[in-house]
């Protein structure tokens, strides 16, 4: 495992495009994402292409279903040799219990990272209300990442402007994997919840996960690197 913080997303539409930009790092810069998009596209062979690179790889699928559904997909997750999987926390605490007794029964201390998503960094208060949810933003947050907790897993995605009130509330061992990170002047897109790089690592994530603003710049590599300067 690399101490690299920076998580790049890789968000393609098939593996030639993503290999193209993976050809051009190095494991010690970054670990690596995969999400729904180019899993779907590409399938397991490209992670565990990615995998024997040596990269830290995540394996972005949010699964959020029944308990033995969840806790056997991410069995067929870990199996793929990586070192990250996440639920949805809205799944509730048997989902997420299951996921856990799955992994720990399954792989041990092998087991990969095991973190549930609280409220999505594109989300804002007036679609979190439109759900039926009148908890403010951060006190949702709060209660799924205590939730979270709870059910025994290592840690929770969500915004960097959450980090600080998430570090104190659940100590310095959980993870807190910020995604909506934006470097300042860049384009906001359809995240709401951003925070630049330098701000997030202050407030205490974990890890900054960070797609567009790398794999949409004239040079990846160049943007990656002042990313890391920067941190
Ligand atoms: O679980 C995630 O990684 C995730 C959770 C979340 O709340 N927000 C979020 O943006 N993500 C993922 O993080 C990445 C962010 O990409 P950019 O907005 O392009 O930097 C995407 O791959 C999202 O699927």
């Amino acid at each position: 495992m690399t101490d690299s913080k920076i998580v790049v997303a890789l968000d393609y539409a098939d593996a030639k495009s993503a290999i193209a930009l993976v050809d051009r790092l190095d494991p010690s810069l970054c670990k690596l994402k995969v999400g729904k998009e180019l899993f779907t596209a590409a399938g397991p062979q490209l992670v565990e292409q990615l995998v024997a690179r040596q990269y830290d790889v995540f394996l972005d699928l949010k699964f959020h279903d029944i308990p033995n559904t969840v806790a056997k997909a991410c069995q067929a997750a870990a199996n793929l040799g990586v070192w990250m999987v996440n639920v949805h926390a809205s799944g509730g605490q048997p989902m997420m219990q299951a996921a856990r007794e799955g992994l720990d029964k399954a792989f041990g201390d092998q087991a990969p990272l095991l973190i549930a998503v609280t409220v999505l960094t594109s989300m804002d208060t007036p679609t979190l209300h439109s759900l039926g949810i009148q908890r403010t933003l951060p006190e949702q947050v709060l209660a799924l990442a205590t939730l979270t907790q709870q059910s025994g897993l290592d840690g929770v995605v969500c915004s960097a402007q959450e980090a600080s009130m998430l570090r104190k509330a659940l100590g310095p061992d959980f993870c807190l994997v910020t995604p909506g990170i934006r470097p300042k002047d860049s384009a906001k897109d359809d995240q709401t919840r951003i925070v630049t790089p330098a701000d997030a690592i202050a407030l205490g994530a974990s890890y900054l996960v960070i797609g567009r603003p790398i794999t949409q710049a004239d040079d990846p590599i160049v943007a990656l690197n002042t990313i890391i300067k920067n941190i």
